[in-house]
């Protein structure tokens, strides 16, 4: 399964040229607002046909400029989230679910399966007025899968619901993503949802795609810093759970080391992704003695690239990647410079238990 883009559309005052490939797994879509990655979603679902270029999903062409083929939208095999769940009112949940059914191609997912994929197995005889925000959405979800669907559209899903209602949906998300071998082309904000749930990113601005490519290598790529925003630049590594310490902390074993952070609710042997932030790191070019920072990877530097009024440094820790964003003068004053040996310094409070999710 694949869903694969090349489009180009003008809009007064705006014009669109994007191509990107979106494998099995969520692909994001990170852009400011009104960059065009709502039109791009709308193109693949056959809300706006686009004046040039093809739009195929898993080998099947879904709209071609040069044949002139558009499939309507209900011929796509497109399950489509919004950010509202727009569900049917009167319907209960079950009513909800098998109404998804109803236009699915062929047999379709189990219903219980999904149903108990998406725990709402409590909800079905409830209409939605009597569902929180986040269990309407999982219902949204659970609808759109039932339908079969080739690929999944989700426009920023999470982002009428508050942090603990977002919270309770991420790992559901997760499940899909792991569980369902379907693409999920995701339109979201927040640098911290993209970089728990995606595999791949597509960084968007001005119409344009800036960055594509596997999700480690894009987020700690200083190249794409700038359209994240320096404050949201970081890198995701990801761990195995080791142990849970008596003291309250876990540990989790990275290829480059083990690293501490406050208890996690994962069985040991669960692998997780983390997430840490630029600023967050501090580089040492020895290992550090007596100091409450737990976390100490050795790192060798791949390269340093100018960000306003610091460094970016690219590190490399085990066959991962780590970003540091430090000081014009520290750069200097250590003479970094690529192929240094140092350590990359983590505080262990840098690792939020929102961004932790599984890899
Ligand atoms: N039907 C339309 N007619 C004219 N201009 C449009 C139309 N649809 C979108 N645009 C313009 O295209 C640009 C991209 O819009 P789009 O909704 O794709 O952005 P977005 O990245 O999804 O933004 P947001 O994050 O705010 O939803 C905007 O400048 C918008 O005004």
């Amino acid at each position: 399964m694949m869903l694969s883009v090349a489009i180009r559309h003008d809009f007064p005052g705006f014009s669109l040229d994007a191509a990107f490939r979106a494998p099995p797994g969520v692909t994001a879509l990170f852009g400011r607002s009104g960059s065009g990655k709502t039109t791009i979603v709308n193109a693949v679902a056959g809300l706006m046909r686009p004046d040039h270029g093809r739009i195929e999903a898993d080998g099947r062409v879904l709209s071609d400029s040069v044949t002139g083929r558009f499939l309507p939208p209900h011929r796509r095999g497109v399950g489509y989230v919004f950010q509202q769940a727009r569900l049917f009112p009167h319907l209960n949940v079950r009513q909800n679910l098998l109404y998804g059914r109803w236009f699915a191609r062929g047999p379709g997912a189990d219903f219980g399966r999904i149903v108990d994929l998406l725990g709402i197995g409590a909800l079905l005889t409830r209409r939605p007025a009597a569902l929180s925000g986040g269990e309407r959405q999982r219902v949204a979800l659970g609808r759109a899968i039932l339908s079969n669907p080739r690929l999944l559209l989700m426009d920023e899903p999470l982002a009428a619901l508050d942090q603990a209602r977002k919270a309770e949906i991420l790992p559901y998300l997760e499940r899909l993503r792991d569980e369902t071998g379907l693409p999920i082309l995701y339109v979201s904000h927040s640098p911290a949802e993209v970089a728990r749930l995606a595999t791949t990113i597509v960084l968007i601005e001005a119409g344009r795609i800036v960055a594509a490519g596997p999700a480690a290598a894009v987020l700690s790529d200083p190249a794409t810093a700038p359209v994240l925003g320096l404050r949201e630049a970081g890198a995701i590594l990801t761990g195995r759970v080791a142990a849970h310490d008596s003291d309250g902390l876990s540990r989790l074993d990275l290829p480059a080391g083990p690293v501490w952070l406050a208890h996690v609710e994962a069985v040991p042997g669960t692998v997780l992704r983390l997430r840490i932030l630029a600023q967050d790191v501090m580089i040492a070019l020895d290992r550090p003695q007596g100091i409450s920072a737990l976390n100490v990877l050795p790192a060798t530097i791949r390269d340093l690239t100018r960000a306003e009024s610091g460094v970016l440094v690219r590190l490399d820790v085990g066959a991962e990647t780590l970003l540091a964003r430090i000081t014009q003068r520290s750069a200097k004053g250590l003479d970094l410079r690529p192929g240094l040996a140092v350590h990359a310094v983590l505080k262990a409070v840098s690792v939020a238990p929102g961004s932790v999710g599984t890899g």
